[in-house]
């Protein structure tokens, strides 16, 4: 098919990428109508009750970006059935349509490796989180590690564009590799980087597609909680 056709990923030179091993970055995954569609059901998932918020850290702090859940409550630092630090309403169910996304964003991923990431093959998700960024937001780096599998994570941005932090699972120290997610692009990372620290370092507000009426970005990360 190279030099065929023109793909928008070519076009704009954005291509497939695994900037460590177990970690695959597929740009613009999403497509546009998908994207108006995820952004529509973010929307609905954030109303209250059990609708998104302000986490409220262990030491005192406020995490600048919102989150709701789906599936489970993630909370600081476990998981629950019901919104514990907020209103205390049930977690919103998760929807089996972000399920079925996801297991083909893993099996996609990794193509014929998919037998060789630690939980890749039997992905079975149940839970996601979503994560609104307004201008200025940001994520410290942390390791998602409330999960009691080793299944990888699916990240799927929406939005404004920003700067991904891709460190290592031993520290928060380097080396780390800070990658551009924009909106649409999806990333998995498992296998022997499922546990490597990450974070959002900044945002690049207005960079968003205009026609999706988003005002910064929206992170929803696909997971397997391996609770009951
Ligand atoms: O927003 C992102 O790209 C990352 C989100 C994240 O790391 C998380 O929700 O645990
Ligand atoms: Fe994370």
């Amino acid at each position: 098919m190279r030099g065929g056709g023109v793909f928008v990923g070519e076009l704009f030179g954005r291509e497939r990428e695994e900037p460590a091993p177990g970690v695959v970055l597929l740009p613009g995954w999403l497509g546009a109508e998908r994207q108006r569609e995820l952004v529509a059901a973010c929307r609905e998932w954030a109303r209250p009750p059990a609708g998104m918020r302000s986490v409220l850290l262990p030491g005192g702090g406020t995490m600048s970006v919102r989150t709701v859940c789906l599936g489970w409550h993630w909370y600081p630092y476990g998981y629950a059935r019901t919104v514990l630090d907020g209103d205390g309403a049930p977690v919103k169910p998760f929807p089996e349509r972000l399920g079925a996304l996801a297991r083909r964003a893993v099996a996609e991923a990794y193509g014929e490796r998919v037998g060789e990431v630690a939980g890749a093959a039997g992905f079975a998700p149940d839970v996601a989180l979503v994560n609104h960024y307004p201008h200025g937001a940001r994520m410290g780096l942390h390791q998602d590690r409330e999960e009691r599998v080793d299944a990888p994570v699916v990240s799927l941005s929406l939005g404004d564009e920003c700067v991904f932090r891709l460190g290592n699972a031993e520290g928060r120290g380097r080396p780390w590799t800070d990658l551009r997610l924009c909106g649409g692009d999806l990333l998995v990372f498992g296998g022997e980087n499922r546990y490597a620290y990450h974070g959002v370092v900044r945002t690049l507000p207005g960079t968003a597609d205009p026609e999706l009426g988003l005002t910064g970005r929206l992170n929803i990360t696909v997971r397997q909680s391996g609770l009951g």
